[in-house]
């Protein structure tokens, strides 16, 4: 061996220069990743800020910041909330690809610490994670608890609950009412007692329940930080959140078990036909039998109700639309005052009327997904849990798919009534899409077809005095699910009484 190849052979071989080489080879390498790693194609984003990410570009209604954000970065656009990437889509093509072709991928919902507590660990069917629990619940739930049959069955409480609302109605006439708390109550109790084979509105505990339900609402769409910036979850420790939800979840268990014993304790009962009897008849276990429950009541009864909020505010701002339905309700009962189902199937026009009142005002604005694994939409990678909301609302006020979008025009539907909620026109989700769609289609849109029928079938109604229809506004109040900001009065003057 020459003198310059042994003195090559210490060189090489000096620590330091292996460090230097370990450490250059280490950056090629990271460099390379990084690069691979950039080149995926990842869709439009608005410039992030450190740790916060997107979060200082959303207001409390999110789905009409995210709107504003997608007239500048299109239709499927990745934000950051804190730390977490979020994909939104807010287009009936984006909707489609997802709806059509990877419907499985995104069958898994979005959860927090805050929803696993309040829902028995995610043993319920809204929030569960897809797989044979979930598929055992949801064909429970399509079935048996929400199958046409039973809604048929449950007619009686439909329709004795929408009796007493209109005689509330009436014994308030001619002052205005507050409609609002009227269409609350009326949905609790029709689900209440769908659910436990009785109201639980009049005694305290009920009323507490109830309280309880709005108090579940309030915390899922509280911003818990430590969800999206994981280093600052102690603040929820310290300002008393996490302690909130222990004690809500506590009382609402409370209240469900003594439910649950009661039902049991009434086995001999001949009036078994509830969802709690049902689900005890099924292999299910105790918790999952109270957060299925839960779900009747969180996902049933809120929604309903806005519905019928956001329709009667619609026409009460829209007199003329407000006298087509009433001639054609009118038109078909001829002076009769019951509404059969008959009747019901005839009035083309309130239906143009709840599907508009959807399309503008989707009692669920976002829906959240979490991808199962990589996936390409649209040709932009979108990577393993990486949450996906379908701003439902944006798509609904989308003008590629709608004319004049923000106008409230029933006739669009009337003219193209093929346009359906049913989860299989893309540019119009009001109950979601796919496997996890909502199976409580048919008994909202029964709820709400008979409620409103009768309201302005037997009313005249009116803006407390003073109040022209331009001045009623409609604010939004943040939530799940989108309320009035402020609640809807009117004045009712009986028609037919
Ligand atoms: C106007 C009334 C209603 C609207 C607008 C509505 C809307 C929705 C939406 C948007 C979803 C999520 C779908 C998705 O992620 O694709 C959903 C799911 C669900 N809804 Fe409804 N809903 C209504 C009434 C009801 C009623 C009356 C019930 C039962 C009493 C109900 C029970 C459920 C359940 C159990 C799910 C979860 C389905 C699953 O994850 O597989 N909903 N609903």
């Amino acid at each position: 061996m020459s003198i310059f190849q042994q003195q090559a052979d210490e060189f090489l071989s000096h620590p330091f220069l292996l460090l230097l080489i370990s450490l250059f080879l280490a950056w090629m390498f990271k460099k390379f990743v990084y690069k691979h790693h950039s080149a995926r194609k990842l869709p439009p984003s608005p410039p992030k800020l450190p740790v916060i990410g997107n979060l200082h570009q959303l207001s409390e209604l999110t789905h009409r910041s995210i709107q504003s954000l997608g007239r500048k970065h299109g239709p499927i656009m990745l934000l950051h909330f804190g730390n977490k990437p979020v994909i939104v889509v807010q287009s009936a093509d984006a909707a489609n690809e997802i709806i059509k072709k990877h419907d499985l991928i995104f069958s898994d919902k979005p959860f927090s610490k805050t929803t696993r507590l309040l829902l028995y660990n995610l043993k319920d069917v809204i929030i569960s994670p897809y797989g044979e629990y979930w598929r055992k619940l949801k064909s429970i739930c399509v079935l048996q608890l929400l199958s046409s049959k039973r809604v048929q069955s449950i007619k009686f409480i439909r329709e004795e609950e929408t009796e007493l609302l209109l005689k509330t109605v009436e014994s308030s006439c001619c002052s205005s009412v507050n409609l609002s708390e009227l269409f609350d109550s009326h949905s609790n109790n029709v689900i209440c007692r769908a659910a436990f084979g009785r109201r639980y509105s009049e005694g305290e505990t009920g009323k507490r329940f109830l309280m309880l339900l709005r108090e579940i609402f309030q915390l899922m769409v509280a911003m818990d930080i430590g969800e999206f910036v994981p280093w600052l979850s102690w603040i929820s420790r310290v300002n008393g959140f996490d302690n909130r939800v222990l004690k809500v979840a506590k009382e609402v268990d409370d209240f469900l078990e003594l439910v649950v014993q009661e039902h049991l304790s009434d086995a001999g009962d001949e009036n078994r036909d509830n969802f709690v009897d049902i689900l005890l008849a099924a292999s299910i276990d105790r918790d999952g039998i109270k957060a299925i429950i839960l779900d009747m009541l969180a996902g049933g009864t809120d929604t309903t109700s806005v519905t019928l909020e956001w329709a009667m505010t619609e026409l009460l701002r829209h007199p003329g639309v407000l006298t087509n339905l009433q001639t054609e309700i009118r038109g078909v009962l001829k002076g009769r005052k019951n509404i059969t189902d008959d009747d019901l199937e005839k009035m083309q026009y309130l239906k143009a009327v709840i599907k508009e009142t959807l399309r503008l005002h989707p009692p669920v604005p976002l829906l959240g997904r979490v991808a199962r694994e990589d996936v390409r939409v649209m040709g932009y990678e979108i990577k393993a849990k990486t949450l996906v909301l379908t701003n439902v609302w944006g798509i609904g006020r989308d003008p590629t798919s709608w004319d004049e979008p923000d106008n409230f025009n029933p006739d669009r539907f009337l003219n193209n009534s093929s346009v359906d909620f049913k989860g299989l026109d893309f540019k119009f989700i009001p109950f979601g899409y796919g496997r996890r769609g909502c199976p409580g289609i048919a008994l909202a849109i029964a709820s709400i077809e008979l409620l409103l029928a009768n309201l302005v079938h037997m009313f005249e109604w009116e803006l407390p005095e003073g109040m022209k229809c331009i001045d009623l506004d409609v604010m939004e109040q943040p939530g799940v699910t989108i309320h009035r900001k402020h609640p809807l009065l009117a004045v009712p003057t009986p028609y037919l009484l």
